[in-house]
């Protein structure tokens, strides 16, 4: 299987089990990785043979910010599930990192992966 991926991507959301967590969005960065299949787009050179990814981009950060979560492991979920539903992803990986949450510790986050053919059994 082929992967198109997003790596870096910034997205806000209201996120987090804490009274003042819930007063604002908070940024996260999200990396994705989208199971496809690339060749029919490498044969045809056309835009429309693959997934945009600038589509995918602004579609993520739409619907996370309409969105809100107390986990990550819940937003995990919810993205997981969206780039399969609406973008006909094969498989997925999401990886979503929380900036500067915890003191002393670089990065902290929840990474899945989930995949059409399981559905929803892994
Ligand atoms: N496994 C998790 N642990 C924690 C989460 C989470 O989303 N998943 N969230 C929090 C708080 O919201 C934290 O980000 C604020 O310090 C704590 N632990």
């Amino acid at each position: 299987m082929d992967t198109l991926f997003l790596h870096g991507l910034k997205a806000e959301t209201l996120i987090g089990v804490y009274d003042w967590e819930r007063q604002q969005r908070q940024t996260l960065l999200l990396d994705v990785d989208i199971g496809t299949d690339a060749r029919p787009a490498g044969h045809s050179d056309n835009i429309g043979d693959t997934i945009h990814y600038g589509e995918v981009a602004e579609a993520l950060r739409h619907n996370l910010a309409q969105q809100q979560f107390l986990l990550l492991e819940a937003l995990a979920e919810h993205v997981a599930q969206f780039l399969l539903d609406d973008f006909g992803a094969l498989w997925v990986r999401v990886r979503v990192v929380k900036p500067g949450i915890l003191a002393q510790v670089r990065e902290v986050g929840i990474q899945i992966e989930r995949s059409r053919a399981a559905d929803g059994m892994d």
